[in-house]
């Protein structure tokens, strides 16, 4: 056994090779809902160019940024930062500053994030920096590329981009071939760092991480604190099972799904990937299909050929297919022009659109369609950032039963939505309600994020309020 595969023990896991799928993750020991399974720092992350333009490289916050002076490509939210991230920025720091103009400009964030991965290895070689079991470039070496599986294109496009990253390097021994390559594995290992809120932040390589592979039904959920990616059971895992995540958002038609795993190089064989074929046409029925003309009825619509008609299944209310055409040409035409006008920052105008297209998508899609929850979340934020509290609890409050029936094990995406609620129904005074919906937002979160972050901490202060502030007006009635 080598040091890596001692370190993995030690924390209850083992890797396994597995039929179709490479290597895997396996537990060793049990697994509880809330344990972490591992806890890594990236071996070279990026942050992704924000709404405003830039984010620290340290910790990607996006506020009290100031640039770099040497190179004036990287920023720092202060000296914490810079220091931290100083003994890799020396190097690229040097890079950068000699950098032309229209270079600059091709430093896109994945670009960088291969520049900081030669870079620290280089450190790592060169002792500056130190290596561990699970922190080394072997780690790096070992992830699965796929180059056989990239077509023509691709490979010229990673080719080019290697290039670019010898010209930024010009006094590192560039392997081209390794480099493209390298960009092969970020595409099919690299992970989206996220905030608390699942904002994306940045992009991240962790070697460890990157040897689970992937299930449509997890068992664990991969979470991050700052840049320290942590992977949480949210299901009991046995000694022996093997460790899943997902690689996508899981709230889509198999179809969907596969597509988006498209660069991963496989096609997925969870069981909800390859359940019955009737209960399949039943998921797209539902998730992509038309809602029965009977709202009070959630049946889902079946297309007959020959009568041009959906029709329900469970109350047989059949809906004339050039009907249903007519309202969804309608949607696209207004969903165009709601994006478009938030897009121009006109919120108001984006907002009476929003509500026309979710009117309409009612009427149109069973009510678990994934299209409708698609604009009810952008509808949510409108209404959040209208400071319209009212229509923004109620908008939040539909999509819950769309979340519960899409993620069946404890999913940050429910807990937050449960979060969001409980904080607009505290707003409203609503407090009973937000004492339950803070509860619910608790039960799940505390699996996924676990309880000691300050984002945690917020979280359970506000539950410790709406439950005083409860109490107070239990016992002010009984007065
Ligand atoms: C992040 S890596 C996971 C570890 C990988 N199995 C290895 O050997 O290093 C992603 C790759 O693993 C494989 N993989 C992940 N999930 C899979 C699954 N459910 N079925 C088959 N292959 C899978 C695919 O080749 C994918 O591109």
């Amino acid at each position: 056994m080598n040091a890596f595969e001692r370190a993995l023990n030690a924390e209850g896991l083992t890797v396994s090779t597995i039929h179709g799928k490479g290597r895997a993750l396996v537990a060793a020991k049990d697994f509880l809902p809330g344990d972490v399974l591992i806890c890594q720092e990236p071996y070279a992350s990026s942050p992704s160019k924000s709404s405003t333009g830039s984010s620290c490289d340290g910790c990607f916050s996006t506020t009290n940024l100031r640039k770099c002076s040497g190179c004036r490509i990287a920023w720092y939210c202060g000296s914490a930062c810079q220091k931290s991230e100083w003994k890799l920025h020396q190097l690229e720091c040097k890079a950068l500053s000699s950098l032309t103009e229209d270079k600059r400009k091709m430093l896109t964030p994945t670009i960088r994030l291969m520049i900081r991965l030669v870079l620290r290895r280089k450190l790592q070689n060169d002792r500056v920096i130190p290596t561990t079991a699970a922190d080394n470039y072997d780690l790096v070496a070992a992830l699965v590329s796929h180059m056989s599986d990239l077509d023509e294109k691709q490979i010229v496009l990673y080719a080019q981009m290697s290039n670019l990253v010898k010209v930024v390097l010009p006094s590192l021994e560039v392997d081209l071939r390794e480099i493209t390559q390298n960009f092969s594995k970020l595409s099919c290992n690299a992970h989206t760092i996220c905030d608390d809120e699942l904002r994306p932040l940045g992009t991240g390589l962790y070697p460890v991480v990157s040897i689970i592979n992937h299930s449509c039904i997890p068992n664990s959920v991969l979470v991050f604190e700052g840049q320290i990616a942590l992977v949480r059971a949210v299901e009991p895992i046995h000694k022996g099972d093997e460790v899943v995540i997902s690689y996508i958002d899981t709230a889509a038609t198999t179809e969907t799904r596969q597509n988006s795993l498209n660069h991963y190089f496989f096609k997925c064989s969870c069981p909800r990937c390859t359940k019955n074929p009737l209960e399949e046409l039943k998921e797209v029925a539902i998730l992509e299909g038309y809602g029965c003309k009977d709202q009070k009825c959630f049946g889902f619509l079946f297309y007959k050929a020959e009568n041009k008609a959906f029709t329900c299944q469970v109350c047989c209310h059949s809906r004339d297919q050039y009907d249903i055409n007519r309202i969804e040409n309608e949607v696209e035409e207004l969903s165009a022009k709601a994006a478009s006008s938030l897009s121009t920052g006109n919120l108001s105008e984006a907002c009476l659109l929003y509500k026309k297209v979710e009117q309409l998508e009612v009427n149109l899609f069973h009510p678990h369609s994934v299209k409708l929850l698609g604009t009810r979340e952008t509808l949510l934020k409108v209404f959040l950032d209208l400071n319209d509290w009212r229509d923004a609890l109620t908008c939040c409050k539909l999509t819950i039963p769309v979340y519960q029936r899409l993620y069946q094990s404890p999913h940050p995406l429910l807990g937050l939505q449960y979060y969001t609620c409980g904080k607009l129904e505290w707003l409203l005074e609503q407090t009973e309600d937000a004492l339950k919906s803070f509860t619910k937002a608790v039960e799940i979160l505390r699996i996924t994020h676990g309880t000691s972050t300050p984002f945690m901490k917020e979280l359970f202060s506000k539950l410790d309020e709406a439950r005083a502030e409860h109490c107070y007006k239990l016992s002010a009635k009984d007065d």
